[in-house]
């Protein structure tokens, strides 16, 4: 089974402000895609913090996917991007290309998410927006395509021959 490790990046959930919802959110999208959920973290807006979780994450090989949700706009401690791209060691453009491409057919808004993908080892990182309904519109249009990419990344799978 592919496992999934969860970010969710805010101020106000890590100050318990607020309850996380965006967290839970991606759990039941993925859950009842066959993922099983192995971490589910809030952490600030910090930079450090988020690269230092992810990396973590990826060099103990427990997660082949890490999603993480929020910071990606452009309110000034926004920094999901940054703290992801600061441990990539390969950039995977077209994933977030896919989601803005599609979110941009429910509300224009789309076009303000910075969110970045890319590969450390063997996990798969993908930012996802903040809001659960960000959340669901986005990675419910992603989901199905990643396995694929997933068992490449792995090994498990030759090529994109079909
Ligand atoms: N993890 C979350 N859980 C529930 N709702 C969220 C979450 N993240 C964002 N939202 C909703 O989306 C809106 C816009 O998200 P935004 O990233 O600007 O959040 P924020 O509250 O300004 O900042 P932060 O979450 O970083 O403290 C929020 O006002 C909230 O309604
Ligand atoms: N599918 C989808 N994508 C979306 C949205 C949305 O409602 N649906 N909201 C946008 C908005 S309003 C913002 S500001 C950016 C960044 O969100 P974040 O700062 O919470 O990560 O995501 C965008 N992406």
């Amino acid at each position: 089974m592919k496992r999934v490790a969860i970010i969710t990046s805010s101020d106000t959930g890590y100050r318990g402000e607020r309850e996380d919802l965006s967290g839970p959110a991606i759990r039941e999208i993925v859950e009842k895609n066959g993922y099983e959920v192995v971490s589910e973290d809030v952490l600030p807006d910090d930079r450090k913090m988020l690269s230092e979780r992810m990396a973590e994450i990826a060099d103990s090989g427990t997660a082949e996917l890490i999603l993480t949700t929020g910071g990606t706009g452009f309110s000034p401690r926004d920094i999901t991007p940054e703290a992801t791209e600061d441990i990539i060691d390969r950039r995977v453009p077209g994933i977030p290309e896919a989601m803005r491409a599609y979110s941009m057919t429910i509300t224009k808004r789309a076009m303000l998410s910075r969110s970045t993908a890319g590969i450390r080892k063997k996990t798969l990182i993908i930012n996802l927006p903040g809001s659960p309904k960000a959340v669901k519109e986005s990675l419910e249009y992603i989901i199905d395509a990643l396995g694929h990419g997933i068992e490449i990344m792995t090994g498990e799978a030759g090529n994109c021959a079909r």
